[in-house]
């Protein structure tokens, strides 16, 4: 597995155990927030077929400014939908530093109000709406420069136990 490594760049472990610490360890202070893991489609430094995603806390919620390239075309000039949603579910994933515990995507929807440009600045946020019990109501608005709403998103997480990665991890394949 990867060595992960904090915002200093030292590494941090190479466990689950490890990675599950780190979501744990962001004091609420903090503003700049650690990439899920280095690899991480949305936000891992390392992937290059990533998002580079990169998320500020913002209030009680996140916040990330974004641009589509030619990586993500759909139809000429415009960003892929899932290439969209891709970005919207990991944006999502940084609210569980809030949170502080771990959870997973259950459910996500998307409202695509008009299409998402390459090579365009985007402004997205995200924010818990509400939870009840495991899961969390989850909510996200992507908007362009002159504040006209793009995308709109909700989403049901689920929290889950360290035993959820660790299962998963035995039975992949990989
Ligand atoms: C922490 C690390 C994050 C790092 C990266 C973030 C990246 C972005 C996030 C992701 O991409 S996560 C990866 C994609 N998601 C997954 O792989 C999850 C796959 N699904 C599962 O593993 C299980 O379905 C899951 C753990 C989410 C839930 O299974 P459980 O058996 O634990 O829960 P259950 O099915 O009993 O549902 C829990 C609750 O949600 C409710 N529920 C489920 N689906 C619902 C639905 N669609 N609408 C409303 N409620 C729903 C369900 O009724 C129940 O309510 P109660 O607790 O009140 O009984």
């Amino acid at each position: 597995m990867d060595t992960f490594r904090d915002k200093a760049g030292e590494p941090i472990g190479t466990d689950i155990d490890n990675w599950v610490a780190s979501f744990t360890r962001m004091e609420s202070g903090s503003s700049e927030l650690p990439p899920h893991h280095p690899n991480c489609l949305g936000c891992g430094p390392e992937n290059p077929n990533g998002h580079f995603l990169s998320v500020r806390r913002d209030g009680d919620g996140v916040v990330a400014h974004h641009q589509f390239d030619q990586r993500h075309v759909g139809a000429p000039g415009i960003a892929h939908g899932g290439a969209v949603a891709t970005v919207i579910d990991d944006l999502f994933g940084f609210l569980l530093y809030s949170v502080g515990e771990l959870a997973v995507t259950r459910r996500l929807e998307l409202d695509y109000l008009a299409p998402a440009l390459l090579d365009t600045p985007y402004i997205l946020r995200a924010a818990v709406r509400s939870r009840d019990g495991r899961k969390l109501d989850l909510k996200s608005t992507m908007e362009d420069a002159e504040g006209r709403t793009v995308i709109t998103a909700t989403a049901l997480f689920i929290v889950v136990e360290v035993e959820h990665f660790l299962q998963s991890q035995r039975n992949s394949r990989t």
